[in-house]
């Protein structure tokens, strides 16, 4: 059947098409209450006449499920009285279940005798004896579930006859036994199979009832974008797995799990997904998603995820969802900490794995351990939140390992992009390379002098001169060649270290071997040493063992460390003439020296070390404040830094930098006062314990100068939001605190910034006090010092932090701001005197640096 795949481009899928779809599975599975939830969304007529069939249908396959399956045959016969005569082997079945659960229970003569009284009448019938002869095979052993007919046992089995029940009694009461979804993913599946074997034809398929559109262009085939029945497959089964999300736990991951390696065209679904949400007036999904607390997202690992939840959260779309941001990752494609999702929906890959997942619902049939059978989830665990009126969450906490690549390759447009260029720690390991070897060589015309052959003898005298004899006469033996060492530098053309998270493992070049045949030229006595591997990293990095101590601190290009130290190159030795080694052996004290020299030609091996690189932000003024204040915003306002700005807390992801340029009144030294503007994520109350996006970042604020407190004064309580933010700051580092700092208050065109700017004004200032700041007397020691200390206590409790001074010490006792600045960074209202203030605060800076230079240099003078 020919049919131009251009008709399906156009087809819009109705509602009421996935309504019809869902319903049918709702009523076929027997997820009453879901049903009823759906009906009130959408609006659909009730399908009164099913549900006392539904409830009854439900009974019966529960009992089949649970072990009861005579209780079954019983209800079903009340149900349907013929329907087990007619289908003998639906009947054969269920006794034989039965039979199963008194062989689980060790209760073998009982089923011994129910066999011979119930199943052995089937036997009259062939088909059947094969099958009584599996059964009967599991009472031979002592343990049936290990025995070879263990799957008779399983809840696979059961799950199976459980189900073939339930469709023999829809079948029965005139409904169809295959839901509409599950018909067409057979047909998805047989168009997805001829495709595999007809690849290389033109072909096109037209399978009812909505079409499939395919087009053969250059020898690919392709499905048109309008591929109208996996369309509403897609679109039937997100629905249904959003109605059905609470009852989903290990079974979600799995169909998560498949996801991540699934189709590019999934990330556009995703997104459409989210974009019914835009009309969630017209939107039945959205509604029930609203009262169960689901939503749709692709789990990629990815933030832009995150952030098309925040951003729908914050519009208000989902009021009953949460968002723990734990979800954030410092890595593009890794999850670095397990975080939680409490919000998934999703189609699963395959047809298979939708079904499975599908049929995890607990609506009425839950089945325990169902997958886990088959599939482990040794990296997922989950806890249910209590149910509450509005909502009922399901949190899963998981680990995903990785998402595949091919995503990212094989289609880029489609993939959003990832907005930051940013990555400030990676974990790499580095391995140097191994000595080349020495070798045994042949002191020439010591032996065999009788070998008559002239070419042998042309060879040994050209050794023979190749050797080196030092000035004391003795030989000159070549050396393999030293291992390549590992070198990491700070190079000025570096930014990030991205490359970094690509490549993670460097492994230096091996040295050069002597020559087994006999010497290296007399130019390379000393082998042939391996190139060391070096590798550029951002000026500002900070190379640490793995979980260990402090290597450096690469805080001025051309900084290096050698982190892997090549392995030395092994000896050579001339082979003693058989008559002499024995002599030797005996003479000789050197433990190292086995019978064959072995231990010493050996070239040792490289050193294989876990390097943790972290980038501290090289800037002279740090921006902090809480999520929202306008950071952004105001490093995009005064430096050519373009920065992701939007309404919504935690845009900022990862540092941004900008170039603040000179002060223009200096003339023709504006450049001297050129400094980096780094713009950190948003810090919020509890940042320190982990909350938000944790503490981390705020390490980039180690080598600033200057921070500009932003605080956005039309929020409820500005005053408030800038002490959350200085308590962060003092619990992090309390010596951030003594440090010269300008308070913007930002958002003044609006009427509630405006209004209140003079009285914020007075009450920040009125916070700390009158110690003149001065710039943190750090020597380069102290500093190394203190990145340790600092990266050491990384993931512990501030509290477990000794620090007196954060003790003893307020916010009242540290230094007052320089100055406080009202402006709107948005409106570009007093954004100059704001530059006056910041480049004031730096140069204050400076000169207090500087005069402490001349006292430094008389010291080291002396
Ligand atoms: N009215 C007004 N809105 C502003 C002003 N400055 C920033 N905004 C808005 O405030 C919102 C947040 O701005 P961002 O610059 O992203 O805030 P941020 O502090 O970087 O936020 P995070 O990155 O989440 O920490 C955006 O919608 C801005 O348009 C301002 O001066 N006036
Ligand atoms: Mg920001």
């Amino acid at each position: 059947m020919d049919v131009d795949p251009r008709h399906y481009e156009q087809i819009a899928i109705k509602d009421s098409d996935i309504h019809n779809i869902v319903l049918s599975y709702l009523v076929h599975n027997c997820y009453g209450e879901t049903l009823e939830s759906f009906v009130a969304c959408s609006g659909m007529p009730e399908p009164a006449d099913y549900i006392e069939d539904m409830e009854k249908r439900k009974g019966i396959v529960h009992c089949a499920l649970e072990g009861n399956s005579l209780k079954a045959v019983e209800l079903t016969e009340q149900v349907a009285c013929d329907l087990l005569e007619n289908n003998k082997d639906l009947h054969f079945d269920l006794l034989s279940l039965h039979f199963a659960d008194l062989v689980c229970a060790k209760k073998c003569t009982e089923a011994l005798e129910f066999a011979q009284k119930k199943l052995t009448p089937f036997g009259k019938e062939k088909k059947y004896v094969e099958k009584l002869e599996d059964f009967m095979a599991l009472l031979a052993y002592e343990e049936p579930e290990k025995s070879p007919v263990f799957h008779l046992l399983g809840l696979e089995y059961r799950q199976h006859v459980a189900d073939k029940l339930n469709r023999a009694i829809l079948a029965h009461t005139n409904l169809p036994s295959y839901t509409a979804i599950e018909r067409l993913i057979q047909q998805t599946t047989v168009v997805r199979q001829s495709l595999n074997q007809d690849h290389g034809k033109a072909l096109r398929i037209l399978l009812p009832p909505h079409g499939f559109g395919l087009r053969f262009v250059h020898g690919k085939i392709t499905v048109i974008n309008a591929f109208t029945s996996v369309k509403v497959v897609e679109k039937a089964v997100s629905c249904l797995m959003c109605l059905l999300l609470p009852a989903f736990g290990e079974y979600q991951i799995f169909a998560i799990k498949r996801l991540s390696y699934y189709n590019v065209s999934y990330h556009c679904e995703a997104n459409s997904i989210v974009d019914w949400s835009a009309n969630s007036a017209s939107c039945p999904y959205l509604m029930v998603l609203r009262c169960i607390g689901s939503l749709s997202v692709k789990l990629m690992g990815r933030r832009c995820f995150a952030r098309v939840l925040v951003d729908r959260i914050r519009s208000g779309l989902f009021t009953c969802l949460k968002f723990d941001t734990g979800i954030i990752t410092t890595s593009p494609y890794k999850m670095t900490a397990p975080f939680q999702i409490r919000i998934m929906l999703s189609i699963p890959a395959t047809p298979s794995s939708l079904l499975l997942s599908l049929h995890s619902g607990n609506d009425t049939l839950s089945r325990p351990g169902f997958l886990s059978n088959r599939h482990s989830f040794s990296r997922v665990s989950k806890n249910f939140e209590p149910n509450t009126p509005n909502s009922r969450f399901c949190r899963i906490t998981c680990r995903l390992a990785k998402a595949k690549e091919t995503i990212s390759t094989t289609n880029p447009d489609s993939l959003i992009k990832e907005p930051h260029k940013y990555f400030d720690q990676v974990i790499v390991t580095v391995r140097s390379g191994d000595g080349g070897h020495g070798s045994i060589l042949n002191m020439p015309n010591q032996r065999n002098n009788n070998n008559g052959s002239k070419g042998k003898q042309e060879k040994r005298s050209r050794h023979k001169s190749s050797y080196k004899r030092d000035f004391h006469g003795s030989l000159i033996l070549p050396v393999g060649g030293h291992g390549g060492d590992v070198v990491i530098y700070a190079d000025e053309g570096k930014d990030s270290l991205l490359e970094l998270h690509n490549k993670s493992r460097f492994n230096a070049k091996r040295g050069g071997n002597v020559d087994a045949m006999g010497v290296l030229t007399s130019q390379l006595h000393n082998g042939l040493a391996a190139p060391t591997l070096r590798i550029p990293v951002p000026v500002g990095t900070v190379v640490k063992r793995k979980r260990g101590m402090l290597l450096a601190d690469l805080a001025q290009p051309g900084d290096e460390i050698l982190v892997a130290r090549g392995g030395q190159g092994g000896i050579s030795l001339i082979e003693a003439p058989e008559h002499r080694k024995k002599r030797l052996m005996t003479l000789t004290t050197n433990v190292m020296r086995d019978d064959s020299d072995k231990v010493l030609i050996l070239g040792q091996s490289g050193e294989e070390v876990s390097l943790e690189l972290i980038l501290r932000v090289v800037a002279d003024v740090g921006l902090v404040g809480l999520p929202n204040a306008g950071k952004s915003t105001l490093l995009a306002a005064i430096t050519l830094a373009k920065p992701d700005i939007a309404d919504y807390p935690f845009t900022t992801l990862m540092p941004n930098l900008g170039r603040l340029n000179g002060d223009p009144t200096l003339g023709a030294g504006m450049y001297s006062s050129e400094a980096t503007l780094a713009d950190l994520p948003g810090l919020i109350e509890g940042a320190h314990l982990g909350k938000g996006l944790g503490r981390n970042f705020l390490r980039h604020l180690r080598r600033t100068r200057v921070l500009v407190h932003v605080v956005d004064a039309a929020a409820e309580d500005p005053v408030n939001d800038y002490r959350t933010v200085k308590e962060e700051l003092r619990m992090y580092n309390p010596e951030y605190l003594e440090r010269p700092y300008v308070v913007v208050l930002n958002k003044i065109d609006l009427p509630k910034g405006r209004d209140r700017l003079l009285s914020l004004t007075e009450e920040i200032l009125r916070i700390g006090c009158d110690e003149v700041p001065s710039e943190p007397k750090m020597t380069s020691k102290d500093a190394v010092h203190s990145f340790s200390t600092e990266d050491g206590n990384a993931d512990k409790l501030p509290s477990q932090i000794t620090n007196e001074d954060k003790k003893d010490k307020e916010l009242e006792d540290y230094p007052r701001p320089l100055a406080v600045v009202g402006v709107s960074v948005l409106k570009g209202i007093r954004v100059n005197e704001m530059l006056k203030e910041i480049r004031a605060a730096l140069r204050k800076c400076r000169d207090s640096h500087e005069a402490l230079e001349p006292s430094t240099k008389t010291v080291r003078a002396m």
